[in-house]
């Protein structure tokens, strides 16, 4: 079971942000790429109708509704993920509207905090928190609720190199497919498929080994 993009458009302030984007994505792990303001955000959101499309339809398998209860997202910035001023409450969040019994919702936090290395954040005040510990918590929320596929935002900007680390080798384990946008190109190097965007439309869409040196060359023209 893949996403599926037909024909999405998205225009904003009379602006056509993203222009006729039609793909269907069924690969493990997924890279976007693109210049600053190409489009690629945008993009990402439309995976779990955080942005809806202007015209065309975005589905998860056979269904266009309901995007966020299969899909996950991890934001460029934690602060918009993170609400609880505890880092538990704000984990045991993202699962109240599934009604979980108590018992598991404390097993799932305890284990992905464990996985994460993370489990000494758990009383941890949210606001204190430094922005890679923010952004690790922002992980933890995400794969708290086993989301069918997961997009992730530039997720390592914040984090130092063992976090950055911590977050390749989750990321190499997680049992669901991704789609991540980053300008760290060595993150997506080992990817099955990666989409350039440029100016809004599928520039190149290809493996890595080809549509990424395609990338870094028309970077340095
Ligand atoms: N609400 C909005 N109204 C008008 N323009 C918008 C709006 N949201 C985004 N844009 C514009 O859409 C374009 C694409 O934005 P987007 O955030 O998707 O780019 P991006 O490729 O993710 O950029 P970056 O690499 O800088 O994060 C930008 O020019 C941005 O200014």
């Amino acid at each position: 079971m893949g996403m599926r993009f037909d024909r999405v458009c998205v225009t904003k302030a009379a602006r056509e942000i993203l222009s006729e984007i039609t793909l269907e994505l069924t690969e493990h792990r997924i890279g976007v790429i693109g210049n600053n303001g190409s489009g690629k955000s945008t993009f990402l959101r439309l995976f779990n109708g955080l942005e809806t499309p202007s015209s065309g339809t975005v589905r998860f398998g056979d269904t266009t509704d309901d995007l966020r209860r299969h899909v996950g997202f991890m934001f460029q910035n934690p602060d918009n993920q993170i609400v609880y001023p505890m880092v538990e409450e704000d984990l045991a969040f993202g699962l109240k509207s599934r009604k979980l019994p108590k018992a598991e919702v404390t097993e799932r936090i305890e284990r992905v905090l464990h996985d994460l290395s993370l489990t000494h954040l758990r009383d941890r005040l949210t606001h204190q928190l430094s922005g890679g510990e923010k952004q690790m918590v922002a992980l933890a929320g995400v794969l708290v609720t086993k989301p069918d596929l997961i997009c992730f935002d530039e997720p390592t900007t914040l984090l130092d190199l063992r976090n950055k680390m911590q977050f390749m080798r989750t990321l190499a384990t997680l049992p669901q497919p991704a789609v991540v946008v980053s300008h760290d190109l060595d993150l997506l190097a080992g990817f099955d498929r990666i989409l350039h965007i440029a100016d809004g439309r599928i520039h190149a869409d290809g493996r890595p080994e080809e549509v990424i040196p395609a990338y870094r060359a028309l970077c340095e023209m």
